[in-house]
């Protein structure tokens, strides 16, 4: 049996490359379960429902709220987004690694419902770069892009508070190290 944590969150400013590296893991190890937020955001293209997320009216996301389904939730620029609790929980308790990609306001909530998981911040390798990469995705319009750098400044300054940092210079060093972290290499 592993002593390591098997809750991982995995925090850090929008564009830093989150998905990007989560994907690339998942790929060779689907083992890691990843839980699927509801968020009221509309579906990028390309993006699919139960997939990515599960795309939810404001009324539906209300409901979730009222009715304790969530282990934790947010407003991030102008979205909600949550995590729905009785899958991670099932997950967790069938020994299955847990790994959540949500924002910091979710990271500490998750720090103060379950204290045993394992925040890691994800960091850019330079401001320039993080600016760069969110608006090369080319998903968001410039407004939209404007107040996600916002988010950004206040989320890299609240790094100290994770129990460690990755720094994204190589998708694959990072997909490595994240693995090890969850202990399944
Ligand atoms: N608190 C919380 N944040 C979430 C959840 N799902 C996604 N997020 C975060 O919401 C922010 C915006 O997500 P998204 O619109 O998909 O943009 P992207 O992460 O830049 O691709 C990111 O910081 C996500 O990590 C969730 O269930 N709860
Ligand atoms: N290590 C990296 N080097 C260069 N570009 C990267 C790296 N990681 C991610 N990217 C690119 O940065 C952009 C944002 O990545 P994404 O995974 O969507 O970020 P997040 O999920 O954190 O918002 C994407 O275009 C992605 O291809």
């Amino acid at each position: 049996m592993s002593e390591r944590p098997r809750l991982t969150v995995l925090s850090g400013p929008s564009g830093v490359g989150k998905s990007t590296v989560v994907a690339h893991m998942r790929q060779e190890h689907p083992e890691v379960w990843l839980s699927v937020s509801a968020t009221t955001r509309r579906p990028r293209p390309g993006e699919r429902h139960g997939v990515h997320y599960f795309f939810v009216t404001d009324e539906e996301m209300d409901k979730l709220i009222a009715n304790g389904e969530l282990l934790e939730w947010a407003e991030f620029a102008g979205n909600r987004y949550g995590t729905p609790r009785a899958a991670v929980l099932e997950h967790l308790e069938a020994g299955v690694p847990v790994l959540l990609e949500i924002d910091l306001q979710g990271a500490r909530q998750v720090r103060e419902s379950m204290p045993e998981g394992r925040l890691v911040f994800l960091a850019p390798p330079s401001w320039e770069e993080l600016v760069r990469r969110l608006t090369g995705r080319g998903t968001e319009p410039p407004a939209v892009i404007e107040r996600r750098l916002e988010a950004a400044k206040i989320e890299l300054a609240a790094e100290p508070e994770f129990d460690m940092t990755l720094v994204n210079t190589s998708v694959e060093d990072v997909a490595r190290e994240l693995l090890a972290l969850i202990n399944v290499v």
